[in-house]
């Protein structure tokens, strides 16, 4: 790669004045642990597991006076619950960005997903923020344009790069693999699979022993973001974001993405097992942004049925249109969608699917044993403006990020019934997990839900767990002594999961 590369820029001190590093979105930039939380109510001691999430955290001020929070450095939260009790966990994710920024002590990774922005050459650009997820006895810490970080789960140890013993077909891997409650398989693709700009897609299937199984690689009608997908029995399907990149742009020191209104919303099916390139279906429903998948399955008649949050405007504003323009991120919203696909069809253009619910909401979570099959019951992050949210405190203290959400809602697709936990007025909230009940019972949604929540009027974070059976009431109420940012994306791992993994793959 010529001339590496940019004279170093002078080294910042302090993080930008900007709403992303601002009030409760300063960087925490704390690693450590505080055992025997203080707890509000009873945790059910039936619950035994560890929920892990991830936050964009910079360790360092960045390069950049605008970099956004999706640039942060990923920090993986744990916290271990056991017999009503909570210890607390946290450490950074050693990727390549992290070492050798910490020991330069200052950014040398330039813009969001710009290679040519670095002040030196990186082998691995990923910052490790978007997902953390668990195969096979390891933390799999996952940003959508590099492979894994595998981590240890005890003691949140970076273990390395991870690329399946040399297996790994792709240069990225979602932050977005699905787990099959059956096959057991992980269920994975990469876009960009073959570097910056390219419109190549891989899909691979990772068997619960870890070896591959299916490996397929397409071709997508746009360059442009895949960042969720969805997986049936025997189709997965690829939900394109009108976000586009253009290598020329980024050689120029510009933005990986610029939003895209003139294309529609593509959803790309394949079939799952023993598909060629040429057997996936680009379908176009009307132009608008896809969140994140609820859940897919097939009908009895075949017919996909898929649910996701679309917005009709572009959610990551601070990625605007070749004109400069993006909306008022007061004014985004999202509606739970559901599309209804037939691969065998002849014709390509969908239908704007039907709005399940008239709430606004985004990161649907639901009882992971039903993934890919039929459901019924959705745990999403909503936004309600009845609810007594005390906006003119909140907007002073809160600093950027993406659109707020004040409460968690349960939803009953067939009966169309919604419950919804209110934090307070002070309180915003982060994405849920679902617990199921210890009671050998398959009912479905029947347990708790457990989130990490933002309390504004001290400034700290707490962990609140609910019991799906009563779910406006807070079963308990587990508090920080210090705030975390707002994160992304968390996974609970059962104790008994952890005893039951399969070996991990020799090394
Ligand atoms: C929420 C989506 C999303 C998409 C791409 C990202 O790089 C990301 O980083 C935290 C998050
Ligand atoms: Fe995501």
């Amino acid at each position: 790669m010529a001339g590496h590369f940019r004279t170093l820029p002078p080294q910042k001190k302090s993080f930008p004045a900007q709403p992303q590093f601002s009030g409760f979105m300063r960087p925490c930039r704390y690693e450590g642990g505080i055992e025997n939380l203080e707890i509000i109510g009873e945790i059910p001691h039936e619950i035994d597991g560890t929920f892990y999430r991830v936050m964009p955290d910079p360790h360092l001020p960045p390069m950049f006076e605008d970099d956004p929070w999706f640039n942060g450095d990923g920090t993986i939260s744990a916290f271990r619950i056991k017999d009503g009790h909570v210890d607390f966990k946290q450490r950074y994710v050693r990727t390549e960005k992290f070492v050798r920024e910490a020991e330069a002590r200052r950014a040398l990774l330039g813009r969001y997903r710009n290679r040519y922005t670095d002040a030196v050459e990186f082998q691995v650009r990923s910052t490790a923020n978007t997902n953390i997820v668990y195969f096979q006895g390891k933390l799999l810490a996952l940003k959508e344009d590099s492979p894994p970080y595998a981590m240890d789960p005890e003691t949140l140890e970076t273990i390395g790069l991870w690329d399946f013993d040399g297996q790994l077909p792709s240069v990225t891997f979602t932050a977005h693999p699905k787990f099959d409650p059956v096959t057991r398989e992980m269920v994975c693709f990469g876009y960009e699979a073959k570097g910056d700009g390219t419109p190549d897609v891989c899909y691979w299937t990772v068997r619960p022993d870890g070896t591959f199984g299916e490996t397929v690689w397409l071709v997508a009608p746009v360059v442009a973001m895949i960042h969720d997908f969805a997986v049936t029995e025997n189709y997965v399907i690829f939900p394109i974001i009108p976000q586009t990149c253009d290598l020329e742009r980024m050689k120029k020191g510009g933005e990986h993405w610029q939003w895209d209104p003139t294309i529609p919303m593509y959803l790309g099916v394949l079939p799952r097992y023993g598909a060629k390139g040429s057997d996936v279906k680009w379908f176009r429903a009307p132009h608008g942004f896809p969140g994140h998948v609820s859940n897919a399955y097939e009908d009895s008649s075949g017919q996909i049925i898929i649910d996701f949050p679309v917005s009709s405007q572009n959610v990551f504003f601070w990625w605007p249109d070749k004109d400069g323009h993006s909306p008022d991120p007061r004014t985004i919203t999202n509606q739970l969608r559901r599309f209804i696909i037939d691969y065998k069809s002849e014709t390509l253009d969908l239908p704007p699917g039907k709005i399940l619910f008239d709430a606004d909401v985004e990161f649907p979570r639901i009882d992971d044993r039903l993934a890919m099959h039929r459901y019924n019951i959705a745990f999403t992050c909503l936004m309600d403006h009845t609810l007594g949210t005390d906006w003119p405190y909140i907007s002073q203290v809160m600093g950027g990020g993406f659109p707020p959400y004040n409460s968690l809602a349960k939803f009953n697709i067939e009966q169309g019934t919604q419950e919804t936990w209110f934090p307070g007025p002070r309180h915003l909230v982060q994405e849920c997990v679902f617990i199921p009940r210890k009671n050998n019972s398959t009912e479905e949604g029947d347990g708790y839900v457990m989130a990490l929540v933002n309390n504004y009027h001290e400034m700290i974070s707490e962990l609140i767990v609910l019991d799906t059976k009563d779910f406006g009431n807070t079963l308990a109420r587990i508090r920080l002594p210090l705030r975390l940012r707002a994160g992304f994306h968390g996974n609970w791992v059962d104790a008994e999961d952890v005893d039951g993994h399969p070996a991990p793959a020799a090394n």
